[in-house]
């Protein structure tokens, strides 16, 4: 489904909101760069205000007021060592103790012209490693989105060498290293305490394996028009990460006055074994959080008072179950089916055993969220084409283990997890949530959004589960909704992270089991909503 909900960019207050969802790749952001630079502002005055706004960052990050800062700035040869050496000149008038280093014998032009007007003024520049003396932090202005190819040789050696210092690194637009899409390592990058990222999110910065290198991401808004975003772009960008704003606008707040308990949707949960009773608990307190009018967790038999006591308030449904505890058959109550519900999500702690669960699941007419167990005897049915012909709403919400062994002919999951998310998307019509500590969502149409914001608490246990539950209870009450669906799992995955970084706020990384996440859920969402 399209995203029914372009952004009016044209209004100058929804700036903020539209760049800080736009994510874009290094050919995109050249033709934007080039579409401005064809429009008649020259390449050297937009140089020279980025650099001033990145200036101006650093002199809040490191005020001279507290500190007399000595300050290397590493130079490469294209705009991106450009800009740092306006930064340098800037810093040097400000009053920080300036030290250039550049190992590159050949410059840009405009690089060139203003390491030669840096020397000028009497700041030293240096092109070997030993000859920089230590310093109190880094400025990292070797490569940006240029980079072409893996760094070797004395480049990579500097890299280390700097990485080794252990002092903090501001890297400008992207750390050195990094591709700029996939945000893989080219030989070896830099690890940036900060990366001040300039104009629009670059995409590399945003996938998992570069969260190590990025340290805390900021844009740098220079100013870009609208115009020249919307014409690389077009109307809706494409890729785009969750904010605030967009994750609120999902969520069934406010409640009309006049509504009733099968309005605000009606959600089966099927879940659970005998070995795996915590995980239907769990999911079970997730869709508990979501606010659904109606709750249903169809478990096995032997389950049943263990739910009953956690969730007094849902129809707990007791299943006849297999000699090892796993749901043999799905008995629900007396004048019900599968179309009574408004979405069911189906899979923590099933069990591969529940095989003929996960197919009648698939055969129904009903918005479904597969998950876990659910996913795994997807993949071993072998009927993941068939999803295309689903009449409602399919979401999948693996980890990367369990994408792989359902896509396992998609490009590897590891090297560059937008594209593999959006191609599953596209094969299966469903929209796929890849897990992760940036999760990506994308619909069939290859409609992305990223969660840019979560913490490595949620590693754990059972947090997927909670997830898988609050998803499922916000798209039982979105049923009747005009929105779409992306959008509702996008939601699901910020919310449930903000109720991570929150709970690790007051309880540190190592406090936010999965029970205690589930418990954070609802103050996250209120103090977001302030
Ligand atoms: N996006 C924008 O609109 C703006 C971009 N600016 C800066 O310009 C940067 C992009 O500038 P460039 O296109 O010059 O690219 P870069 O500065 O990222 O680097 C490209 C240069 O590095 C060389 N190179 C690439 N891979 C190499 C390797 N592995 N080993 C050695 N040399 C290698 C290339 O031959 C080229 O000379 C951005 O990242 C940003 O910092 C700003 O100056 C102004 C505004
Ligand atoms: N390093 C991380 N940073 C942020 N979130 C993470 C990280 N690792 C895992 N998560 C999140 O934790 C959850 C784990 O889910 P899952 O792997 O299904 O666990 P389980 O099956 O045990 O419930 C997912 O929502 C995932 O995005
Ligand atoms: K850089």
């Amino acid at each position: 489904m399209e995203n029914a909900s372009p952004i009016n960019i044209n209004h100058s207050q929804n700036r903020q909101e539209y760049i800080s969802q736009v994510v874009v790749t290094a050919g995109q952001m050249r033709d934007i760069e080039g579409r401005i630079f064809a429009a008649g502002m020259p390449v050297a005055a937009l140089m020279e205000k980025v650099a001033g706004l990145i200036t101006l960052r650093i002199q809040e990050l490191f005020p001279l007021s507290r500190n007399i800062y000595r300050v290397g700035i590493l130079v490469g040869p294209g705009h991106n060592g450009g800009d740092a050496l306006v930064v340098a000149r800037e810093l040097h008038f400000r009053g920080y103790e300036v030290w250039i280093y550049s190992p590159f014998s050949k410059l840009k032009e405009l690089t060139a012209q203003h390491w030669q007007y840096a020397q000028s003024l009497g700041i030293s520049c240096y092109e070997t490693l030993e000859q920089l003396p230590n310093c109190d932090f880094l400025i990292d202005g070797l490569f940006g989105f240029g980079l072409e190819r893996p760094l070797t040789d004395a480049i990579a050696s500097a890299i280390n060498h700097f990485n080794e210092w252990q002092k903090p690194i501001i890297s400008i637009d992207i750390p050195s290293g990094l591709h700029t899409d996939t945000g893989e390592v080219l030989g070896t990058a830099i690890c940036a305490t900060y990366t001040l990222c300039l104009g629009l999110w670059k995409l590399g910065l945003l996938q998992d394996h570069a969260l190590e290198y990025v340290g805390k991401g900021e844009l740098i808004d220079f100013d870009i028009p609208f115009a020249d975003v919307e014409a690389i772009l077009g109307n809706t960008p494409k890729i785009k990460r969750i904010t605030r704003k967009t994750a609120l606008a999902s969520l069934p707040l406010p409640r009309p006055a006049v509504t009733h308990k099968y309005k605000a949707g009606h959600l089966l949960l099927i879940c659970g074994s005998r070995r795996y009773a915590g995980g239907a608990i769990l999911t079970a307190l997730g869709a508990r959080a979501s606010g659904v009018g109606m709750l249903s967790v169809a478990v096995p038999e032997s389950l049943k008072s263990i739910l009953v006591s956690h969730l007094p308030e849902a129809l707990i449904i007791g299943c006849p179950e297999t000699e090892s505890g796993a749901i043999l058959q799905l008995q629900l109550p007396e004048n019900t089916d599968l179309s009574s519900f408004n979405a069911i999500a189906c899979g923590p702690g099933l069990t591969r055993e529940a095989t003929p669960i996960v197919r009648e699941v698939i055969e129904s007419d009903r918005t479904l969220v597969l998950d876990a167990d659910g996913l795994n005897i997807l993949a071993q049915l072998g009927t993941i084409p068939t999803l295309q012909q689903r009449q409602a709403a399919t979401v999948l919400t693996p980890h990367t283990g369990e994408f792989q062994r359902l896509f396992p002919d998609v490009s590897d999951a590891k090297h560059d997890r937008i594209q593999a998310v959006r191609e599953a998307a596209a094969q299966t019509g469903a929209v796929v949530l890849l897990k992760g500590a940036r999760t990506a969502i994308a619909n069939s149409q290859g409609v992305v959004w990223i969660n840019p914001e979560s913490t490595p608490a949620l590693a754990r246990g059972g947090s997927g589960d909670v997830l898988t539950g609050l998803l499922g209870g916000l798209l039982a009450q979105a049923a009747t909704k005009q929105l779409p669906i992306e959008n509702i799992v996008a939601t699901a995955a910020w919310w449930h992270s903000q109720a991570g970084i929150l709970a690790a706020q007051e309880r540190t990384e190592l406090g936010v089991d999965a029970l205690t996440l589930t418990q954070y859920l609802m103050s996250a969402v209120r103090i977001q909503q302030c």
